[in-house]
């Protein structure tokens, strides 16, 4: 461990983390990865520094609210991070049993100290020996439905009003408490390199444990251990990656030898994917919109093996400009979107998202669709997929498309490419799978396939 480092706390480290998601320097997860990859903390400060952190961002609104009656005078601009360290302090006290109270008054107070001035630790001393004294207010009192479950999940109230009006109102609570839940974190084997029995033992020769995961067919659960420091990572074996996003490479079925277009691909979670799903033979093109994350593409597909991924900065609302017509066998348009599907892994997006984003998006998805439809073989299919549970995005866009586009029809052999577990939540009539937080324990997914339809000849047979 490097010297400097060893003298932070865990509660400081926690305390620089949340202070630089306040001041949205960085998402949740990837300073958590980074600090925890650094930090020489052994395992169990490591899953104390995440809960803290994770905890203390998923609860942000509800402990202020907590808070607020203890802080009657206002922080001054520069000591914005006693009310992070607030936030942190009674979160441990609510939602943390084994930390007993005086030993997070004193790590508190000593932080104030230390950080701040003498002035500082009496105002955190008071207002935590306070709280511990008179209790903090009832949520259930508060009279506006929408305020009191947007307390009681710790979501903002236009996010689950808005939930509520799409998914109704217990559904709406169902996906926010789920949110609050640890999300598991799953893999998916490289079945080029070896079979998912084959995966889980060279794994638990690392001292990692892991099982078969439930939902997609070459996912693993991992139980125990980290992931991104073993050997099998390294050697390519795994591929960190959601149970439902793995779902949208099998809606899509490449075959070996096809050319296939990702056209927003980045980081190439599912680039990668399909290329394995085509036995690394044939051809994707994998474009994103900023020249910087192509690099990470490539960087997926050397460690994983593949050789088929061709990467390149470029908007996918240029790509008829940059392709013939009619150029690929099967199109997967994983488009920017509201990523509400996700807020468990990013939970700084609830205080960070607001209620236009959705509908600005649609534009943009519209434009990209537009563009790339035409590059579509006849009989060849195009998937359209987010990690948003927003109608807007979702059914409302899947639905535009098929009004948009006299030559696409929906998937028929969408349902037997899909596992019989999600079948319920597939639309009847329809190729579209909206999966909710809190159907698998996964990310929230919605994943829609469409088939370009064989143009007519004039003697009313199918040229494809
Ligand atoms: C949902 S993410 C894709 C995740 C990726 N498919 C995966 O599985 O790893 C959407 C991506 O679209 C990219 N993007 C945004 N606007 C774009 C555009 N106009 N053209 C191409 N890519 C775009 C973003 O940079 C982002 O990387």
């Amino acid at each position: 461990m490097d010297n400097k480092r060893s003298k932070k706390t865990v509660r400081q480290l926690a305390l620089d983390i949340l202070m630089k998601i306040e001041q949205n320097q960085a998402y949740s997860n990837l300073l958590i990865n980074q600090e925890l990859q650094k930090s020489g903390l052994d395992e169990r400060d490591k899953g104390l520094l995440t809960t803290l952190v994770y905890g203390t961002v998923q609860r942000q609104n509800t402990l202020d609210y907590y808070i607020a009656p203890f802080l009657k005078k206002g922080l001054k601009k520069k000591d914005e991070w006693v009310r992070v360290l607030l936030r942190m302090s009674v979160f441990q006290f609510l939602y943390m049993d084994r930390v007993p109270d005086h030993a997070i008054i004193n790590e508190s107070v000593t932080i104030a100290k230390t950080k701040g001035h003498l002035g500082l630790g009496g105002l955190v001393n008071g207002v935590l020996r306070s709280i511990q004294r008179e209790g903090v207010a009832s949520i259930e009192d508060v009279k506006d439905d929408g305020l009191r479950l947007s307390l009681q999940f710790s979501t903002p109230q236009w996010m689950i009003e808005k939930w509520s009006s799409q998914y109704g109102e217990l559904t709406a609570a169902r996906m926010a408490e789920a949110n609050l839940s640890p999300a598991p974190v799953t893999a998916r084997v490289n079945t080029l390199k070896g079979s998912i029995e084959d995966a889980i033992a060279a794994l638990a020769a690392e001292g990692i444990q892991a099982s078969k995961g439930e939902l997609s067919e070459d996912s693993i659960v991992i139980e125990k251990g980290y992931l991104p420091a073993s050997e099998s990572y390294k050697k390519g074996w795994l591929t960190i990656q959601d149970e439902s996003s793995m779902l949208v490479a099998r809606a899509l079925a490449p075959k070996p030898g096809e050319r296939v277009l990702d056209a927003c691909a980045a980081p190439g979670g599912k680039t990668t994917h399909l290329a394995e799903q085509m036995k690394d033979n044939g051809t994707i093109y994998a474009l994103d919109l900023h020249p910087h994350k192509i690099r990470l593409i490539q960087e997926q597909a050397q460690r994983l093996g593949l050789n088929c991924i061709k990467a390149e900065a470029l908007d996918a609302r240029k790509a008829k400009e940059k392709f013939e017509s009619r150029f690929f066998d099967r199109i997967l348009l994983d488009v920017p979107c509201s990523g509400y599907g996700v807020i468990r892994k990013k939970p700084d997006m609830k205080w960070t998202k607001n209620e236009s984003d959705a509908e600005r998006l649609t534009f943009i998805q519209k434009e990209i669709v537009q563009s790339v439809v035409p590059l579509l073989k006849d009989g060849g299919t195009l998937v359209y997929s987010t990690c948003t549970i927003d109608q807007s995005e979702n059914q409302e866009m899947a639905n535009w498309i098929l009004e948009e586009f006299a030559e696409l029809g929906y998937d028929s052999s969408f349902n037997e490419k899909m596992p019989q577990s999600v079948s319920s939540y597939i639309t009847e009539g329809k190729a579209q799978l909206q999966i909710l937080p809190h159907y698998f324990n996964s990310d929230g997914f919605f994943i829609a396939a469409f088939k370009k339809i064989p143009k007519q000849t004039a003697g009313g047979e199918t040229d494809a």
